[in-house]
């Protein structure tokens, strides 16, 4: 079978799996927690072929392609980032499956039922997909928001919660780049907890979500966020500083902003 066959019969079963699998009680569940917090796990969404095959794409260009980073912001309150990545840029010239499940319009169609509006993708190439390995005691992805609306999380490996690696969050608040008051957000609202296990899709309200990742004691997590955009992102200013300095720097930028 050529590639492209292969692939056109991934995104063909992923429809055909959202079609006659998922049930609209499961998407109606998933929105009443989205809504609430911002946070839904959907691990019924996508069937174990088309899961597997993302997970072993992901492993190849992680593996090909991953640079370490660390870094903070501060926009986000100077918290951490210390990770592997791999960036749209090199998913998108190397991997052939991300790419297209990424633009599926059965699986957009899904999204958007969940959270209950349009999910479209990104607008800015280098949010639509990164992948993040999290391999040393310490790393994680510290707390932040994300520019644009909406991510789908695709969890490939993840430790047990003992051993960190959970995400936090705080939905409804907002982010202000000049003054992110994070201490404030935390003593305004609980922080919600969400162990999560390889196989796991998760989407969250990204833009109003304060979140990050739990720092790892022990074992290894591996994800790729697919980022979406809302309509009305579509008319919005947004800055990239962030993402930018994550993701868009040349690897002689990143050596220099390892620590
Ligand atoms: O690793 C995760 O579960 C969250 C990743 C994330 O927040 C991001 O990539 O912006
Ligand atoms: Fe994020």
């Amino acid at each position: 079978m050529r590639p492209g066959e292969r692939i056109g019969g991934l995104v063909q079963s992923l429809s055909e799996h959202l079609v006659n699998n998922v049930e609209e009680r499961m998407l109606e569940g998933a929105r009443r927690d989205f809504l609430q917090n911002g946070f839904t796990k959907l691990p019924f969404l996508v069937p174990d072929r088309v899961k597997s095959s993302v997970a072993d794409e992901i492993e190849d260009l992680v593996a090909e392609h991953g640079v370490r980073r660390g870094m903070s912001f501060k926009e986000t309150g100077g918290t951490p980032r210390l990770m592997r990545n791999v960036r749209h840029r090199e998913i998108s010239e190397h991997g052939d499956v991300i790419p297209q499940v990424y633009g599926s319009t059965d699986l957009l169609g899904a999204l958007g039922r969940v959270a209950g509006e349009p999910v479209l993708t990104c607008p800015y190439e280098p949010e639509r997909y990164v992948i993040t390995e999290l391999e040393q005691s310490g790393d994680t992805h510290g707390w932040h928001w994300d520019d644009y609306s909406f991510a789908l999380v695709w969890v490939v490996a993840c430790p047990p919660a003992e051993h960190g690696g959970f995400v936090q969050c705080v939905p409804r608040t907002y982010w202000n780049k000049e003054d992110p008051q994070l201490h404030r957000q935390f003593i305004a609202q609980p922080i919600h907890s969400f162990e999560l296990r390889p196989g796991d899709l998760y989407l969250m309200r990204t833009d109003t979500t304060l979140h990050r990742v739990y720092p790892l004691t022990r074992g290894r997590r591996l994800i790729i966020n697919m980022g979406y955009a809302s309509r009305a992102d579509l008319h919005k200013q947004i800055s990239h500083e962030t993402m930018d300095g994550l993701w868009n720097g040349s690897r002689t930028d990143q050596a220099e902003q390892t620590a």
